[in-house]
């Protein structure tokens, strides 16, 4: 029999719990014995039903030498932190949904894991129960990764889709996803823009080898969507979604962002709706390759851990491909970028300098899309006219 604890018993660790005791057969089938959560840690006893597992004392987890692998679902930095370090300087594997952690010090705790012989594995902190980490890491290790770019939070595109298809109010919504187990226990991490940021930061830092820190990434979140925009958007054959992206750039620097988009109602990422997480990575062989799939949600997530848990036991080896130098330079500025960028101006009529550009409604206010210009251009666009909205169009 195996062992494991977990860190943290909320939405994700509880999941844990029910995947490894609903999935026994096929986990001892892929181990060769049987695998059984032991401990729990919680921050206060209750009445529960895995009551049995729970402790409030880590020490217990720590000098555990039975327990091979630790699963952290507490989230956030400090506590995470700090245990995460203790169980990988105390030889076990740590397996972990927690992006911020991961963004902000998964370059360190890398190292820590390699100095102990040891796995720190966190497939679940990007697009919750896709597999999209490991594809990225070794199905296209053969590619120069040029591009990624996806809808990376399950919160905000179950609270866009049910905003636009059934009108409900975004209280409501983001009530209604706190209830299901999506949000952050801060969900101004998900409509800010900030969760997609960290898993962004995340996908660049394993494809790009450097890295990308999340307060290098300029972050917008779905708050400032006007309804208005994804009416007249619909109406021209676009959908608004928040994609986080990230790019190769020249001289071997690199960007990310997170931002609203407009895409064509033609590219499959414009119809991921709910929950549901879509994201593409651009290799030199392989040209796009999209993976989609629950990207929030207890099993889901929770799947992603258990499945990184069963790696971490077969290979009880250091995955060297996983992992990235902790140098930020080479960080541009994703103003850089050229894109068509759609505008809302507050008036009726565009200058002659707008001439090129392609008018979608014009009323008292003036709807139209740009031609490609850099980020640079559409501010400064942006500053001239009496702008009520501009965000950029997925080309
Ligand atoms: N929910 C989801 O769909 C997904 C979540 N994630 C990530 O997984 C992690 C966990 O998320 P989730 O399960 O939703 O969060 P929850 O808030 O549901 O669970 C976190 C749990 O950790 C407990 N906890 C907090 N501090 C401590 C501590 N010091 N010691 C012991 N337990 C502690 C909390 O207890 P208490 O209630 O007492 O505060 C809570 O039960 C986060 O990093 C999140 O970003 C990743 C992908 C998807
Ligand atoms: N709050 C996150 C949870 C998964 O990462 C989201 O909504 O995507």
């Amino acid at each position: 029999m195996i062992k494991i604890a977990i860190l943290g018993l909320g939405t994700v660790g509880t999941g844990v719990v029910k995947v490894v005791e609903a999935n026994t057969v096929p986990i001892q089938h892929k181990l060769g014995q049987p695998l059984s959560v032991k401990t729990a840690l919680v921050r206060k006893l209750r009445a529960d039903p895995y009551q049995h597992l729970m402790t409030e004392n880590f020490r217990e987890i720590e000098h555990d030498g039975e327990i091979r692998v630790v699963v952290e679902t507490i989230g956030g930095v400090e506590a995470a932190y700090e245990y995460t370090r203790r169980c990988l300087m105390a030889g076990k594997h740590v397996v972990t949904a927690n992006k911020q952690l991961v963004a902000e010090h998964g370059c360190e705790l890398l190292e820590l894991a390699r100095k102990n012989h040891v796995n720190y594995l966190f497939e679940a902190s990007v697009g919750g129960g896709i597999p999209v980490l490991h594809p990225l890491t070794q199905c296209m290790a053969a590619n120069r990764v040029d591009e990624i770019y996806g809808i990376l939070n399950g919160t905000t595109n179950f609270i866009l889709t049910k905003m636009v298809k059934e009108g409900a109010s975004f209280a409501e919504v983001l009530k209604l996803a706190q209830e299901k187990g999506y949000a952050e226990a801060d969900p101004t991490a998900d409509v800010e823009g900030i969760d997609a940021g960290r898993k962004i930061c995340i996908l660049a830092d394993l494809a790009f080898g450097h890295q990308v820190d999340p307060a290098q990434v300029p972050m917008e979140g779905i708050t400032g969507i006007d309804l208005k925009d994804v009416e007249i958007a619909g109406r021209h054959g676009y959908r608004i979604k928040l994609l986080g992206r990230c790019l190769r750039l020249e001289g071997g620097r690199r960007t990310a962002y997170v931002a609203p988009h407009l895409i064509s109602e033609e590219n499959p990422m414009s119809d991921v709706n709910d929950v549901f997480n879509a994201v593409v990575v651009r290799g030199n062989a392989t040209g796009e390759v999209m993976f989609y799939g629950k990207g929030a949600g207890e099993l889901p997530t929770a799947s992603a851990c258990v499945a990184d848990v069963i790696e971490c036991l077969q290979e009880e080896r250091h995955r060297p491909e996983i992992g990235w130098s902790a140098d930020t330079g080479g960080f541009a500025s994703p103003l850089t970028l050229k894109n068509r960028w759609y505008f809302r101006v507050g008036t009726d009529t565009l200058s002659e300098a707008l001439h090129s550009a392609k008018v979608l409604e014009q009323g008292t206010e003036t709807a139209f899309i740009t031609p490609s210009i850099t980020g640079t251009d559409a501010e400064r666009l942006a500053a001239y006219l009496p702008t009520l909205a501009k965000m950029r169009v997925l080309d």
